[in-house]
């Protein structure tokens, strides 16, 4: 192992990073509120009613605010291969290097390698604020390994905040030493609360050393995942709920797992598609359960909305996923490449790196604020939803044609909302064979008016006019929210005078994290 290293905490970059970022506080638009679990970022509470406890927490967490993460990246170290429940959408033994979803791992870490591998990492890439484990399997149902890791990570590399994804079976007899280790954010899977619906996901659970099947398990889980989500709730750790929509399984039960969750103090909800397809092995991908359309999954996360803050930016990452969400570095960190590389933790660069991204926040969400006062006043009930591409820092700086995956914004005289994501990248490989690539990018985003771009080609500029959506590269390098702000004025006034006639544009042709043809 290497030796640990004593940061100082005091230091003056230390001071500069916090007032930026209380800075960014009062300018209302980063994070996800507390309490109440409302949206911020401009949404709707923001940050001036969130409880300054909460705001550390969440402020830079890729995951736990939107906002974030377009600045910062979280990885993830595959030390917990084994699992304790069987559910029907998952397969560990199924492994591609080349696909980036949950259980999905190249290498499988020792606690020491993950936490040579933290450092290793942190070095390269100093926006990366937080170690998950999430998997391969469950994190407890591997203990012993999870909180070793946990141990030395947070002996080398203080400043990084330390997560785990559990399936919540284990969780009630592990809460104080989660608590123990710092750990404040936890997720838990929770696709039901209804033992009924839970025996169509989970065929069998191991509990009190013997295999439990059927409503008999699905109701044990159910109670110990509610347990843990209230005993974790009570010592102030933040909890973020996952549930997996499946079609036709608990679609219409996540309504009301999401006032169970909201109930118990959960955090965030985070509905994610079912992704499943034959070659995975999974009983869902073999039977045929589809996922659910990318309209699907948005009108049951708006109709959760209401009730408490929606995680709409959740990629689905590989167990072993480094990077920005929707980028996936972990290929440049295998065991092999780690050992070669120099390794140098400085805490210091790494604040003052963030205290760079912390200015480029402040200057995105008042470039933001300010345009949306030009909207002020307007009065229409049009809403558009528009694609964009982008490499992170919340701009316009993706060319077309690279393009891995689109980010979908609504926009309307509230402003612009994240709504979600399309992943290209796995569209064009498994959806729709020989078919032209270019074609496939089009049936993805083909509910979108427009399509925000750093560059792109005539001949594919053409071929999304034909599809009636528009190719905009005006706002090359720009801020996200500010342009499409800006679009949109321009929108409503040609509306208005008759320039361009709205139209209602019908689903896109895209299954979510299904990638076949609906
Ligand atoms: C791989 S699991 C690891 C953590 C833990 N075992 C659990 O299930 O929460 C991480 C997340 O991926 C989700 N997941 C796994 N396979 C999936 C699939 N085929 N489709 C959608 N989500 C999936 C799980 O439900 C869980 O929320
Ligand atoms: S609990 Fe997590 S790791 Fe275990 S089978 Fe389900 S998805 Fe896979
Ligand atoms: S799977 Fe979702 S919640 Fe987990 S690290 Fe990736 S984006 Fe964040």
């Amino acid at each position: 192992m290497e030796e640990a290293y004593q940061p100082n905490l005091h230091g003056e970059s230390t001071e500069v990073l916090g007032d930026l970022l209380q800075k960014i506080a009062e300018h209302k638009g980063c994070g996800t509120s507390g309490g109440s679990g409302k949206a911020s970022c401009g949404t709707s509470a923001g940050p001036a009613d969130m409880a300054p406890e909460v705001w550390e927490k969440v402020k830079n967490h890729p995951c736990y605010s939107e906002e974030a993460h377009h600045h910062y990246a979280r990885m993830h170290v595959a030390v917990a291969p084994a699992c304790n429940i069987q559910c029907n959408y998952c397969n560990r033994k199924y492994d591609c290097a080349n696909e980036s979803r949950p259980g999905v791992v190249s290498e499988k870490l020792t606690p020491e390698q993950a936490a040579k591998k933290v450092l290793a990492v942190a070095s390269t890439i100093p926006q990366m604020t937080v170690l998950g484990i999430a998997g391969p399997g469950d994190p407890l149902a591997n203990p012993v390994k999870t909180f070793k890791t946990f141990e030395l990570i947070s002996k080398t590399a203080p400043d990084i905040k330390l997560c785990l994804s559990t399936n919540g079976l284990a969780l009630p007899d592990h809460v104080d030493t989660i608590a123990s280790f710092n750990v404040d954010h936890v997720t838990i899977t929770i696709n039901m609360t209804d033992p009924e619906v839970g025996a169509k996901i989970y065929p069998w659970i191991f509990w009190k050393n013997k295999r439990v099947t059927g409503i008999e398990a699905a109701k044990i889980l159910t109670d110990r995942q509610l347990q843990g989500l209230e005993m974790l709730t009570e010592r102030g750790i933040l909890c973020k709920v996952n549930s997996v929509m499946i079609p036709g399984v608990n679609d219409q039960h996540l309504v009301e797992v999401n006032r169970a969750v909201k109930s118990r103090g959960a955090f965030l909800h985070n509905i994610m598609p079912l992704i499943s397809a034959p070659e995975h092995g999974t009983v869902f991908g073999l039977n045929g359960q589809r996922g659910p359309s990318a309209q699907e999954l948005k009108a049951l996360q708006d109709s959760c909305e209401g009730e408490m803050n929606m995680m709409r930016h959740c990629r689905q990452c590989r167990a072993d996923a480094v990077g920005l969400l929707g980028e996936d570095r972990s290929a440049e960190f295998t065991t092999d490449k780690i050992m070669e590389m120099e390794v140098n933790y400085d805490l210091e660069s790494r604040k003052a790196y963030q205290t760079k991204v912390e200015e480029e926040r402040i200057a995105k969400v008042e470039a933001k604020n300010a345009e949306l006062e030009t909207l002020a006043g307007a009065a229409s009930d049009i809403k558009i939803l528009i694609a964009v591409a982008t490499k992170g820092s919340g701009r316009v700086n993706e060319h077309f044609g690279h393009a891995k995956e689109f980010q979908v914004y609504e926009l309307s005289t509230k402003g612009a909302k994240f709504v979600g994501h399309r992943r290209v990248d796995l569209y064009c490989q498994g959806g729709y064979g020989e078919e032209d690539a270019l074609e496939t990018v089009i049936r993805a985003i083909n509910d979108c008016a427009a399509v925000f771009v750093a560059k792109i080609g005539g001949c594919p500029k053409d071929s999304l006019r034909a599809a009636g959506i528009d190719p905009v590269d005006q706002y090359a390098f720009e801020f996200i929210e500010q342009s499409a702000i800006s679009y949109f004025k321009d929108y409503l006034a040609k509306v208005n005078s008759g320039e361009v006639q709205h139209v209602e544009r019908g689903d896109a042709d895209i299954r979510q994290g299904a990638f076949v043809p609906v």
